[in-house]
């Protein structure tokens, strides 16, 4: 049965750690495998990292740049390079690519969302590999994806992949990071969310010199992913090989088993496709009632409200400790809310004035997280 297949190789796999130079062997078997896969019918999307990593060697500058505007330039000089070195090597095989870029305003505006959805459905009917990154050079800071693992899985959550593949530098997730704790637990297998909490995986600090998110940016990746049915697997990107492995039925790596029963698209994109503008904090009738119950959340049960936001964007909703547990699309502004906070729903119209919505965040416009 042909599957739908996300790769994404992080700069930490792509480029040599000692000289930032190309790892050629790796990128060159990575394409192979790619081939292999769409030779036996499967639809190949490749993520793709390494934009500033390979800008820097490139101008050789020794440090991933911290300056936004020096990080965006290098990335503009290192995206080109990166695209040539990919469709030569892809080329060779007489495989086409193309080159997405994407930034989160894209997958924002539903219009877009649906645009993008058509375009990667185009791109996959007809054989092409479409090689994303985040487009670094105009995305703003408030609009980033800030990391590729999190691209990635909304690409696959997007496209409805079957398969993620987060290739790095390690060969799986351990419980604490092995560089560290050389005595870490590896972990080959996560069935669920409640699984994962309870493991408890320390993931330390950013990760390697020229990686982004460290681990805990894959961990997140991973939830996104397996939320919308997707099965995830952490593995070694310098064996790309173990990909089609995989794919036959091998234990490699860290494999997130996908939720049986997916969230629907729209949730989806609430939920990680929006950006959130605000938090509302609730109390634990409310918490209960979300989580256990699947209602609709009204204003009795919010504590507090932060940050200013508009009504129909996108909230998080938290528990008195911070912890995120729900987003929604919220039905009133910030202003009315800090006016109808822990109110009974027949008082609104009267502290407001006019006869607003029943809910705050209507249970089909809230997605638990
Ligand atoms: N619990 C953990 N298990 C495995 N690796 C971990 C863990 N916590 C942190 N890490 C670190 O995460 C790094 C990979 O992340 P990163 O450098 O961002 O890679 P990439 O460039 O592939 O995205 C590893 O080199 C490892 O040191
Ligand atoms: N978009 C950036 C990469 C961001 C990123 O997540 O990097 P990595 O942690 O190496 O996957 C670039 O191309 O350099």
């Amino acid at each position: 049965m042909p599957k739908t297949i996300v790769v994404k190789i992080g700069t930490s796999s792509l480029t040599q750690p000692e000289t930032g130079q190309l790892a050629l062997s790796t990128i060159a078997t990575l394409t192979e495998t790619l081939c292999n896969l769409r030779h036996q019918g499967h639809r190949v999307i490749l993520v793709s990292s390494g934009a500033v990593g390979v800008g820097c060697a490139r101008l050789g500058l020794t440090e991933r740049p911290k300056a936004i505007a020096l990080k965006q330039a290098v990335a503009a000089v290192g995206q080109g390079r990166l695209i040539r070195i990919y469709d030569d090597l892809f080329s060779t095989l007489n495989q086409p690519i193309a080159q997405v870029l994407l930034t989160r305003a894209d997958l924002v505006q539903r219009s877009r969302y649906l645009n993008a959805y058509n375009t990667f459905q185009e791109l996959l009917g007809l054989g092409v590999i479409p090689v994303v990154n985040e487009n670094d050079t105009v995305a703003v800071e408030e609009l980033k994806f800030g990391d590729n693992d999190t691209l990635s899985a909304l690409v696959a959550s997007l496209v409805e992949a079957d398969w993620l593949f987060l290739l790095t530098d390690v060969d799986r997730l351990y419980s604490a990071d092995p560089r560290t704790v050389p005595d870490a637990r590896p972990i080959s297998l996560i069935s669920n969310m409640k699984e994962l909490a309870e493991l408890q995986i320390q993931t330390g600090g950013q990760g390697s010199q020229w990686g982004t998110g460290g681990m805990v940016t894959k961990i997140s990746a991973a939830r996104i992913a397996i939320a919308a049915g997707v099965r995830t697997v952490i593995t070694q990107g310098r064996f790309p090989r173990n990909i089609e492995k995989i794919i036959q039925g091998e234990a490699i790596g860290t494999h997130f088993e996908p939720q049986p029963e997916p969230t629907s698209a729209r949730k989806r994109w609430i939920a990680y496709g929006l950006v959130p503008t605000g938090k509302l904090y609730l109390d634990d009738g409310a918490i209960n009632a979300i989580l256990q119950a699947g209602k609709s959340l009204l204003a009795a049960g919010i504590k507090a409200v932060e940050g200013e936001f508009e009504s129909q964007e996108t909230v998080q909703l938290c528990d008195r400790h911070g912890n995120e547990i729900a987003r929604g699309l919220v039905n009133y502004n910030s202003e009315d809310l800090q006016k109808i906070r822990g109110c009974h729903s027949r008082d609104i119209a009267g502290i407001l004035g006019y006869a607003g919505a029943e809910t705050v965040i209507h249970r089909d416009n809230l997605v638990l997280i």
